[in-house]
């Protein structure tokens, strides 16, 4: 009895110090169940989403920008003292001025304030928006559809060098020479050259939609060209003889979802080397351009078109018509479509300056993207027009 009870306390010690130890330790034999249980789900998971995203991989249409620039963000983010982008609470958000051309139809008073306004907003924000454009909502939604149809294929097929019989480099995302964050735009893009259009891919639905948007946005743009002309006081053919569709370009943008906090560029900060671009875009939002020394973001208008003057156009009008810098930012949840359309010259077709003292020298087309791709090589950035001032070396 004596001894049954000893024993009894000896192990009643001990159990006691066993739960004690357990307690303390978490290691019952329960636990270690659990443990192996919880192990053996997780493995399970890992695997399995491992599966699914390297199938995804094969078949999905966004690039790869995480894997590609992971590095690169990655230092980016940890070097950032400050925001990669400012904060957006301090980035106003405005309309564009707005012109309605259905007034230069009407003649007289109307047509003369129609004109000015279009010069008044080039000169000023050298940005703005048009309605009753003349290119009708369908064919917007046309090209539209089309480009979410191209931008859906799947990622090898883009990069592949047939990709839709375009030129090679049609298809471009990321920015293949940034060295830092800052240097990187969160999108892809199929840039094509309107000469594809009447060559290579003939015949195909892309072509037909993107050859009547390119008429009539082309219509649009040199009716824009000429009152500009206008009211400058030179009555000019020139547009109407050297930007003709075989020198213009359509990119097609989209802006995958970037979930990046706090946020990166859809596009890099630039200025369009061109003489017009004509925008078209969703109701997404995320186009910024300087007004002032300021940053603003654009208000979207799906059934308005974007116009912004290009560097050609700033020199063309000796300074009067600005070409200003604009950016796109990404979204963190929201992926964004927009079509740009570049009124480019013929490559020989020299640019003359319109104005007492010149302030840049005469230069070609072609010396001037010559000159804009041997910046971007060396210094890792476009210098633009302050190569081409009178005076600079
Ligand atoms: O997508 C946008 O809003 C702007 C596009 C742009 O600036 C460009 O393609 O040059
Ligand atoms: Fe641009």
């Amino acid at each position: 009895m004596h001894k049954r009870g000893k024993s009894n306390a000896i192990c009643t010690l001990h159990t006691n110090h066993t739960k004690k130890y357990y307690r303390t330790c978490l290691h019952t034999p329960f636990h270690w169940f659990i443990y192996i249980i919880f192990a053996k789900t997780f493995c399970f998971a890992l695997s399995t989403f491992l599966q699914v995203k390297s199938l995804s991989m094969m078949n999905s249409s966004d690039p790869p920008f995480y894997e590609i620039y992971k590095t690169l963000i990655e230092e980016g983010l940890g070097k950032a003292q400050k925001p990669i982008i400012d904060k957006p609470s301090i980035i106003q958000e405005c309309e564009l001025p707005m012109i309605d051309l259905s007034k230069l139809r009407l003649g007289g008073v109307e047509r003369e304030e129609c004109m000015e306004d279009i010069a008044k907003a080039s000169r000023e924000w050298g940005f703005f928006q048009v309605m009753n454009h003349g290119i009708p909502m369908e064919v917007l939604e046309e090209i539209r559809l089309e480009e979410v149809n191209v931008f859906q294929r799947p990622f090898v097929e883009k990069i592949g060098e047939k990709f839709l019989n375009l030129s090679p480099g049609s298809y471009r995302w990321g920015t293949p020479s940034a060295t830092c964050i800052h240097q990187l735009s969160w999108s892809e893009a199929l840039h094509i050259s309107l000469e594809d259009i009447s060559g290579s891919l003939t015949g195909t639905p892309l072509s037909s939609t993107v050859e009547q948007y390119s008429e009539l946005v082309l219509k649009l743009a040199q009716k824009l060209a000429e009152i500009l002309a206008e009211k400058l006081g030179y009555k000019s053919t020139f547009f109407q003889e050297t930007c003709v569709p075989s020198s213009c370009y359509l990119r097609m943008n989209r802006y995958p979802p970037c979930p990046i906090s706090p946020g990166l560029f859809g596009l890099m900060p630039h200025t369009d080397s061109d003489f017009l671009t004509i925008l078209s875009q969703d109701e997404v939002g995320g186009l910024q351009l300087v007004k002032d020394g300021k940053w603003i973001a654009v208000k979207p208008n799906p059934q308005a078109l974007v116009i912004n003057i290009g560097d050609f156009f700033q020199a063309w009008s000796n300074g009067i018509y600005k070409s200003v810098e604009h950016r796109v930012v990404a979204n963190e949840h929201a992926e964004r479509f927009s079509t740009a359309f570049f009124v480019c010259p013929i490559k020989d077709a020299v640019i003359q300056i319109c104005g007492e003292p010149p302030k840049y020298r005469p230069f070609s087309y072609q010396e001037y993207r010559r000159q804009v791709h041997k910046d971007v090589k060396n210094l890792g950035q476009k210098v633009g027009l302050a190569r081409f001032l009178v005076g600079a070396t």
